[in-house]
């Protein structure tokens, strides 16, 4: 028996000859939150589709608890999507609309009025039963497709931009709903989003895709922390990214300038990707660090000041600190050994 509840093996799918993905490798453990991020067009939703059963891989092979699925149809699979079109039936009403999939496989009554009402208390819209579906809100309309997506208890949601048509507050309340509601029901949710803050925030795994590739699985932790190259490292946050030479085990170069860091097995003088996170780098009185610049723009961004600064070297560091600086200010900047992380170069 195998641990996964869903497996993708070697999966490649083919549009018209072009390659939109390209040997992908997943799995997903019972009852995990794992997002796939990326840019538009890297084959998120085409992952998504295929595990859903909407849409056949052109090689590769789809596991379902261990069994192979690749071609059993989408309503025979402990699977249900919610997509980022809420879909809802607008002719019925809102208990009707959550009940469809149980009305469906003929089930008593008091059973369908029992399930439905513990659904509509699971989204916080008790009490809304025969509200018209006109009548509701954007995010009111998309608990609802949640409800009747999970009414059917399947044992994964396949969940396609879901809060992409809300608007930033509502988005972020939603999202720690989301997060709740799926730990409560022990549900494996697969999640697809461009947003990396949404991905950070809700997910046990993130799978970081580019151009049909999987460039990085790993806990938000280790996606933000440890980048494993540099497209990576730009999509997930802000950075600085910097190109230097591994001069040996805990040494890089910087443009002339040699620092300590905590990276270690590379080649001898290996060309690499460096990333230094905005709020990993401290600014001091110039005499007191061995980076020196001059401030040349200063932004506050509500909770803090986003700064740049121009070394002696003609690198360009934003920073991120809750001081103020003035345009023209001349700086020190202080990057501890823990605050570099170094990447291979085209991985
Ligand atoms: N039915 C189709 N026919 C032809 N090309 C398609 C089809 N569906 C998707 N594609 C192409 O496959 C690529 C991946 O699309 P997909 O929708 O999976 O990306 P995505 O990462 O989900 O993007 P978005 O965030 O914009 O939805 C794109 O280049 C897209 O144009």
């Amino acid at each position: 028996m195998t641990q996964y509840i869903i497996e993708l093996k070697n999966i490649c799918k083919e549009f018209e000859e072009k390659k939109v993905l390209n040997d992908i490798n997943i799995n997903i453990k019972p009852k995990e939150f794992v997002t796939l991020l990326g840019p538009s067009g890297c084959g998120k939703t085409t992952t998504l589709r295929i595990i859903g059963g909407f849409e056949n891989a052109t090689s590769g092979d789809l596991y379902f608890e261990g069994t192979k699925i690749n071609n059993m149809p989408p309503y025979k699979r402990q699977i249900n999507t919610v997509f980022q079109k809420y879909a809802l039936f607008p002719h019925m009403n809102v208990f009707d609309n959550i009940a469809f999939g149980l009305k469906i496989k003929k089930i008593s009554k008091e059973k369908i009025k029992e399930k439905v009402e513990y659904m509509l208390k699971l989204v916080n819209l008790e009490g809304f039963g025969k509200r018209k579906i006109s009548s509701l809100s954007g995010g009111q309309q998309q608990r609802i497709a949640i409800a009747r997506a999970l009414i059917c208890e399947p044992k994964v949601l396949l969940l396609d931009e879901p809060l992409g048509a809300l608007d930033l507050k509502l988005r972020k309340e939603m999202q720690l709903e989301l997060k709740n509601m799926q730990k409560k029901l022990g549900i494996t949710f697969i999640y697809v989003t461009h947003d990396q803050e949404e991905a950070l925030t809700m997910s046990d795994r993130i799978i970081v895709m580019s151009e049909g590739k999987i460039q990085q699985i790993g806990t938000p932790e280790d996606i933000y922390n440890e980048p494993k190259n540099k497209f990576v490292a730009d999509f997930i946050g802000e950075s600085n990214i910097i190109e230097g030479i591994m001069l040996s085990d805990y040494k890089v170069k910087i443009e002339n300038r040699v620092f300590e860091c905590l990276d270690k097995g590379f080649e001898k003088n290996e060309e690499v990707d460096i990333v230094v996170r905005p709020e990993d780098i401290q600014i001091t009185k110039p005499e007191n660090a061995k980076i020196k610049g001059v401030v040349k723009t200063v932004v506050f961004k509500g909770v803090h000041y986003e700064i740049v600064v121009e070394d002696e070297e003609k690198v360009e560091w934003i920073i991120h600190t809750i001081h103020m600086s003035k345009a023209g200010e001349k700086v020190g900047l202080i990057i501890e050994p823990d605050a570099i992380h170094v990447m291979k170069k085209g991985v």
